[in-house]
């Protein structure tokens, strides 16, 4: 059977609840969302449009390239006079892309978006280039601001909102349509996966999508994800409308109980009331081996500090992601190899933005020949990504002298004590000037 085929040839609205609808877009070639993000058979861009006795609300729009698939749907169930609210869960260029174009076609309406929103909202607009577009752009400034509990009436049905920030953007909520027990849920519980039968009981599976999505965009949220949970998993609701991916009206409840065991703690730390520290490697010659071995070795002094030591060269470094997330302090050592440090660190760093490492202890360290640059740069980098860098980075010239490796215990040994609060006066000699 061809999927996309079908899509093609009805570009009307599909029913999702009594006068609710899916106004979507299937965008089926798409390979790589957001450049991370790889998908297996595309995307959707999913758009809603829900009746009430005066007017109709429409929720997010598609990414500017669908809008012609958006407002064929629109089209086929309501006219543009009777919109009364366009409300955007968040302001994400795939969801927000076709709103000049119906402020454009439905003057009247009201946009309705979250109190964080506005100050994205003008610099989302500015690309627009022709006079019209910069006509609605303005338009588009008066919007209405709403936070969790307001209410938005259509006559007998109304919409209520979520204050669900950072899922993943800053501005992200939920819309609730209470009397249908519709959550339209934004990205949270979305994934990028085009079928057209879009019903969650009726598509292939896609579990392991929703899977990666959860992984690549909301895990690193995932202390917001707990407080956006807390007020979902009370409502009554009987289907989940997501942003991307199959509408779950089968057993919601499941996706969300997956969302809770997912941001839950990662791993059972049979030492819980220990600081962990972690400390990764790579080594030519056994220098950096030797520096890193000593660090770990200071480090274990330290009471209360369980210290890993792991080799990453050429191994799979996404197992480590976990560890990472449940650890407090991470050091990074390599050697300087062409004036840099070697590939695989760089990978490890760049894991790290799928979780949340902000304000976590971090440290470099490594050996070097002459110039020596592995050390900072990957210093600069642990600062990039917002980690706490409090002890000066420490590099040994080629092999390490028993005294340099004494210099490398009190360096671990330091970090630790950082880690517990406990850190001493005396600063770590700095090898790099000695040399
Ligand atoms: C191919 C190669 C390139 C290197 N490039 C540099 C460099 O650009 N700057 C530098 O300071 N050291 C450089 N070195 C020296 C190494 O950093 C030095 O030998 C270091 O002690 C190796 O540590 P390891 O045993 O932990 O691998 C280079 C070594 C090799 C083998």
């Amino acid at each position: 059977m061809n999927l996309m085929l079908s899509a093609a040839a009805t570009d009307s609205a599909i029913e999702i609840g009594n006068d609710v609808h899916w106004i979507g877009a299937f965008d089926p070639d798409l390979r790589a969302f957001d450049l991370i993000l790889r998908t297996a058979n595309g995307t959707t861009y999913n758009a809603y449009v829900v009746r009430g006795s005066e007017g109709v609300a429409v929720i997010d729009t598609v990414k500017e390239a669908f809008a012609g698939q958006f407002f064929s749907r629109f089209e086929s169930v309501a006219d543009y006079e009777e919109i009364r609210y366009i409300v955007l869960n968040h302001l994400e260029p795939d969801h927000s892309g076709a709103l000049p174009e119906l402020m454009r076609r439905a003057p009247q309406a009201r946009l309705v978006i979250s109190t964080r929103a506005p100050m994205m909202l003008k610099g989302l607009l500015k690309g627009s280039s022709n006079e019209d577009d910069q006509h609605s752009g303005s338009r588009v400034l008066d919007y209405l601001a709403v936070g969790g509990g307001d209410r938005i009436s259509l006559g007998k049905r109304s919409l209520s909102f979520l204050h669900t920030p950072f899922l993943h953007w800053p501005d992200t909520q939920c819309t609730w349509v209470e009397d249908e027990g519709i959550l339209f849920s934004g990205d949270v519980f979305g994934c990028h996966f085009c079928d057209t039968r879009l019903f969650n009981d009726a598509v292939g599976d896609f579990r392991f999508s929703f899977e990666s999505y959860y992984g690549s965009i909301m895990r690193p949220f995932r202390e917001h994800m707990r407080d956006a949970l807390d007020q979902i998993e009370p409502l009554p609701f009987k289907v989940i409308a997501p942003a991307h991916g199959p509408i779950l009206r089968h057993t919601p409840r499941h996706y969300v109980r997956r969302y809770r065991e997912m941001c839950g703690s990662t791993l059972t730390n049979e030492a819980a009331a220990t600081r962990t520290l972690l400390v990764f490697y790579l080594s030519a010659y056994g220098n950096t081996r030797r520096m890193a071995e000593s660090i770990a070795a200071g480090a274990e002094e330290v009471d209360d500090v369980r210290v890993s030591l792991y080799d990453i060269e050429g191994g799979d470094i996404l197992p480590f992601v976990d560890l990472i997330e449940e650890a407090d302090g991470l050091v990074f050592g390599s050697p300087t190899i062409n004036g840099d440090a070697v590939k695989p660190v760089w990978d490890l760093l760049s894991s790290l933005t799928r979780v949340n490492v902000r304000g976590k202890l971090a440290a470099a360290f490594g050996s070097y020949g002459w110039s020596g640059e592995a050390m900072p740069l990957i210093e600069d980098r642990l600062r990039g990504l917002k980690l706490r860098v409090p002890v000066k980075g420490l590099r040994v010239k080629l092999i390490p002298t028993e005294d340099e490796l004494e210099v490398c215990r009190r360096f671990g040994r330091d970090l630790a004590l950082h880690l517990t609060g406990r850190q001493e006066k005396k600063p770590v000699i700095d090898l790099a000037e000695l040399s």
